[in-house]
């Protein structure tokens, strides 16, 4: 089978979409070495900047005057048969069976952890077997020591399947990079917007570099001086006031500027600022298998570039048929205060940067999770500065893995006309947050300066919020003690800054009917310890419900209530929920649904509420009546209005066979949900 790719245009996101063509001579043009890759760098960069092509071969542009970039991985080892494509677990059926047809795939290694395998889940084992049978694929589990040595004894080219949609995300992300270094061309397979999309490991993570020198030496930054890990007055260092270049683990440099701006210079900026930019507070959309999770930015932002995101280059995109998401901003064009901006944070950090995201924390409400920057056109090689204005609030570093056993957690107090920039391999090692301040009652605003390494693509800040779909029995564990209860209502606080942080049953509680069990109901704030509050990175708390499939199932099992024997009313109909909050929208996940206030729709089986919880639900645990029972009964009548359903098409058969299936299911108890004290 011979397919190709060429490319085409570019996604909304700035993926670049290849259709296919021939794959075989794809394969061996690019898998031989990424210098040898059509790129498209070189056809915008202007002159004197360093070439994709150059960036392969390790060589920086002496014109461009940029340091030289070590590829990630090792090209001379590769070799045209060692084909690797990653696909998440997102894929259909329709869309697994594309892949393996049009590129000849031999086999499936399945790479997900093995939590992920039960019935809710949307690839079992089973339907992989299936699958594979009909297509004439090896399915492969990972049980040899190395994913390298178990990739050496399966037939190329190779699937590896992930849990993770988003090849820039954690285990795909880190395996690939692995694969990639070890020789292997990888090919990231991802299904955005109906269609899939081909992109070659090294466009999504290679970044030119935009250090012209680093680490920056007194020369640009006067008094600067260099402290090396570890140091242990590094805190009472970062309060000192004076400018250090922090050398820390794994070859990562932290440049600290305390004073980059005397009082009257950051002032006058933070009233231009605040004077000329327009900045939006835009509901993010992430996908998660089929469905998409919406919730609202727990901040204002704003892009200031000529180079992406102008008014005209968004309108272009939509004209050609493009959905822009909400997140993607238009950004200001350039003028005289932010032209200075740029040139002054270029001159201190000896950096080239061509985009400023700025973000305006109102209150210590307003915050920022966990994350790298490592957007689309980043990746591990930018250097990135970030200027601070107004209240002074905490950048929180955490890096990825331990060092000497634990992990390294550093505060740095960003004050009124404070700077600093993590350096180029900063993002791969290490996390970055502003967390909720509820002391803070003052505005801050933040500006990051970065480099782009994209050709008129869309820049979008990264988004992380994870929502994972698990089984029954593992939702419950939190419970403690609830296990044995039916019908189950979970809330989970999610977020990487949460999720890695604290042990899963002190972010999640779950409660059956609280008039049913009141003690229980009380527990809820012991369950989920202010710790997950303080630490949400995105103000949400999700909520599923589990639900049975048939009253049946349940009276079977035998569910009892913690006041006595007395079963559930299971056929008292159909659980809705509503939004009586007007400040905080409640999100119904599986078909991202907004309610406003006083809207109302079943809950169904596999649902998730996501409730941004603001300040008009502080105070003492708060009780916000979010469903009520009606009295409808199940049936053709009653029949949800939104089908809990794999696919999103109304009337296709997937969604005719899903609503038979969910005909049946019913939560039954009043849902309540109560925001535990902080
Ligand atoms: O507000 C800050 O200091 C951090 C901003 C940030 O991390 C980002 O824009 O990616
Ligand atoms: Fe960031």
């Amino acid at each position: 089978m011979k397919t190709n790719y060429q490319r085409t245009q570019h996604g909304p996101h700035g993926f670049e979409v290849f259709r296919q063509r021939e794959f075989t001579s794809f394969a061996a043009e690019s898998s031989g070495a990424p210098s040898r890759m059509p790129n498209r760098w070189s056809r915008e960069r202007s002159k004197g900047e360093t070439t994709a092509a150059a960036v392969a071969a390790g060589k920086g542009s002496e014109e461009g005057g940029r340091s030289s970039f070590q590829p990630v991985g090792d090209s001379k080892s590769a070799q045209p048969h060692r084909v690797a494509f990653t696909v998440g677990q997102n894929l259909v059926e329709a869309q697994m069976l594309q892949l393996f047809a049009s590129h000849g795939v031999q086999a499936l290694l399945d790479l997900r952890p093995k939590m992920l395998f039960s019935s809710r889940h949307p690839w079992t084992r089973r339907d992989l077997a299936r699958l594979c049978s009909v297509a004439g694929v090896q399915l492969e589990r990972r049980g040899e020591p190395s994913l390298l040595a178990a990739l050496r004894f399966s037939k190329p080219p190779t699937a590896l399947l992930f849990a993770e949609s988003d090849p820039r995300n954690a285990w795909r992300r880190e395996l690939s990079d692995e694969v990639f270094r070890a020789g292997w061309q990888v090919l990231h397979v991802t299904a955005k917007f109906g269609e899939l999309m081909v992109t070659p490991h090294q466009e999504l993570f290679s970044h030119a570099g935009n250090a012209i020198t680093w680490p920056p030496t007194a020369a640009a930054v006067p008094e600067l001086q260099k402290l090396q890990w570890p140091c242990s007055d590094i805190h009472s260092r970062l309060a000192e006031g004076r400018p250090y270049l922090f050398v820390l683990p794994w070859d990562t440099e932290l440049l600290w500027c305390p004073r980059w701006l005397d009082l009257p210079e950051a002032d006058r900026l933070l009233r231009t600022i605040q004077e000329e930019v327009v900045f939006q507070q835009p509901v993010l959309r992430f996908s998660r298998g089929l469905r998409t999770i919406e919730a609202q930015q727990p901040r204002r932002s704003a892009w200031v570039s000529d180079q992406f995101n102008s008014r005209e280059h968004l309108a272009r995109l939509q004209a050609e048929g493009h959905a822009l998401a909400e997140a993607v901003l238009e950004a200001h064009p350039l003028e005289a205060w932010s032209k200075a901006v740029f040139a002054r944070a270029e001159a201190t950090s000896s950096c080239q940067f061509n985009a400023l995201l700025l973000h305006s924390y109102d209150h210590g409400g307003h915050s920022m999770g966990f994350h790298s920057d490592s957007d689309l056109g980043l990746g591990d090689a930018a250097a990135i500065a970030s200027f601070s204005l107004g209240a002074t609030r905490t950048f929180s570093l955490r890096s990825q893995v331990p060092w000497n056993g634990r992990r390294i957690e550093i505060q740095v107090p960003m004050h009124h006309g404070s700077f600093l920039a993590m350096g180029p391999g900063f993002q791969g090692r290490w996390l970055h947050a502003v967390l909720k301040e509820p002391d803070v009652a003052e505005l801050r605003v933040n500006g990051t300066l970065r480099f782009y390494d994209l050709p008129q693509g869309v820049a979008q800040a990264a988004v992380k919020l994870r929502c994972h779909r698990r089984p029954v029995k593992d939702m419950a564990q939190g419970s403690k003690g609830l296990s044995k209860a039916g019908p189950i209502l979970v809330l989970e606080a999610m977020g990487p800054g949460v999720k890695t942080q604290l042990p899963v049953d002190s972010r999640r509680l779950a409660f059956t009917a609280p008039e049913e069990s009141p003690e229980l109901f009380r527990q809820c704030g012991k369950v989920l310890r202010p710790e997950a509050l303080s630490t949400l990175s995105r103000q949400h708390i999700e909520a599923a419900a589990i639900l049975g499939k048939t009253p049946q199932a349940y009276s079977m099992t035998g569910v009892r209530t913690s006041q006595g024997n007395k079963a559930y009313n299971w056929t008292s109909g159909w659980t809705m929920v509503e939004n009586s909050c007007d400040v905080n929208p409640v999100h119904v996940i599986a078909n991202v649904e907004v309610l406003t206030k006083g809207e109302q729709r079943h809950l169904l089986d596999g649902d998730r509420l996501v409730l941004n919880l603001g300040q008009a639900c502080e105070g003492p645990p708060r009780t916000l009546e979010l469903t009520k029972m009606t009295s409808e009964q199940g049936g053709s009548s009653s029949r949800p209005r939104y089908p809990h359903s794999r696919s999103s098409k109304p009337g296709s058969d997937a969604a005719e066979s899903s609503a038979k299936d969910h005909t049946g299911a019913q939560l039954l108890c009043q849902v309540r949900v109560v925001r535990a004290p902080v």
